[in-house]
């Protein structure tokens, strides 16, 4: 069933458009405070635009400002929205929790308990039908609230960061489910992770302050984003300006690499993208060195694995470009890094990816 999504919440700043098609789930990527929520709400029926439509297959769920107003209730619009935290019945079993939404729907009793215990089993916890929420893990609950929004055969599966509750070891037991109930559902999921984009959707819609700013296929975007939060999101650095004279230049900056398709016209945007492990810190400016060099001043340090990350302002970009530099712990206390020093990111231009935006 296809989603299109065409809305203005003005209280809150945001004017939003994007479709999802049939059978395709689409991960929701942006910053806090984005629109991201909202859009979940306005789709889901709990938030009412100012303008605006909302379209599941050719059912209008919401229509404001063109006409008659349409306002669907939010239990008849077929569309279920599973939550960070899973709201299960406190006092029911996860049996019944997963029966109400068929029984709701009309489902006799023994009708409802079957289709409750198959999509236990399928989401792998058919062995705790009889328990209570109080007596299930983090992760076990998630996965009846998953089987309880499945049950109720939504059209629509509307998913709020559905791991970022859970502890980091039991997240990716519950993502490969999510993977395997996804794999035909139109379903829209909102992230923060990296990974959840990767392996659950099969594009991904970038949301900064009320507004889209990226959309593709999730590889696509997250190889090649366009957006300074896809490239947080993927680990890549980003800068963001016009081609001119073989470089991507931006206030106080030129960064030369090497084009991925066609080469960008001469003053046409382009972006510049290259890893922080390619990233490399001096002191001194090198001297003739063929090697793309950015004055950065360090903003801070963060231990990742076995690496330290070094953040950095580039000089001259009004500190509107951040840069990330990888490198190993010895490298830190050698160069003696701390925030406020004044240093050189070096990388190759073999290591930079340049296209047109
Ligand atoms: N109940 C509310 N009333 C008024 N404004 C709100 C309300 N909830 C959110 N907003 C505002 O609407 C905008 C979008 O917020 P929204 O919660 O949709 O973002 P989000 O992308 O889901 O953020 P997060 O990742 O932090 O959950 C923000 O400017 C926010 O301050």
């Amino acid at each position: 069933m296809t989603l299109s999504f065409d809305v203005v919440v003005r209280e809150r700043d945001v004017e939003v458009a994007f479709e999802v098609a049939d059978g395709e789930t689409v991960a929701l990527l942006g910053p806090n405070g984005a629109g991201k929520s909202t859009v979940l709400a306005v789709t889901a029926g709990l938030l009412r635009p100012d303008a605006g439509r909302v379209l599941l297959g050719d059912r209008v769920l919401t229509s404001v400002g063109d006409g008659a107003t349409v306002d669907v209730a939010p239990h008849r619009r077929g569309v279920a929205l599973l939550a960070q935290d899973p709201l299960l019945f406190p006092h029911l079993t996860a049996r019944e929790n997963v029966a109400f939404g068929p029984r709701s729907l009309g489902a006799p009793r023994r009708e409802a308990r079957r289709t409750a215990e198959r999509w236990l089993a399928e989401v792998g916890v058919d062995d705790l039908a009889d328990r209570r929420p109080a007596q299930l893990s983090g992760g076990q609950a998630q996965r009846v609230a998953v089987a309880r929004a499945l049950a109720a055969d939504p059209r629509l599966l509307l998913l709020d960061e559905p791991m970022a509750a859970l502890d980091v070891a039991v997240a990716p037991a519950l993502r490969q489910v999510l993977r395997r109930v996804l794999a035909d559902r139109t379903a829209v999921v909102v992230t923060h992770d990296v990974l959840d984009a990767l392996l659950l959707a099969d594009r991904v819609v970038v949301l900064e302050a009320g507004r889209v700013v990226e959309a593709g296929p999730s590889s696509d975007v997250l190889t090649h984003p366009r957006s300074g939060f896809a490239a947080r999101l993927a680990g890549l650095n980003l800068v963001r300006g016009r081609w001119d004279d073989d470089a991507v230049r931006s206030a106080g900056l030129a960064v030369r690499g090497q084009s991925v398709g066609p080469t960008p016209a001469a003053g046409e945007e382009a972006v510049a993208t290259f890893r922080p492990q390619a990233v490399a810190v001096f002191r001194e400016p090198p001297a003739g060195s063929p090697r793309n060099a950015f004055a950065v001043t360090v903003t801070d340090l963060e231990p990742v694995g076995d690496v330290v990350r070094v953040r950095g302002r580039a000089d001259g970009t009004d500190g509107d470009v951040e840069l990330r530099a990888d490198v190993t712990p010895q490298s830190v206390a050698e160069l003696d890094l701390v925030p406020g020093l004044a240093v050189t990111f070096s990388v190759k231009a073999t290591e930079v990816s340049v296209y047109g935006l």
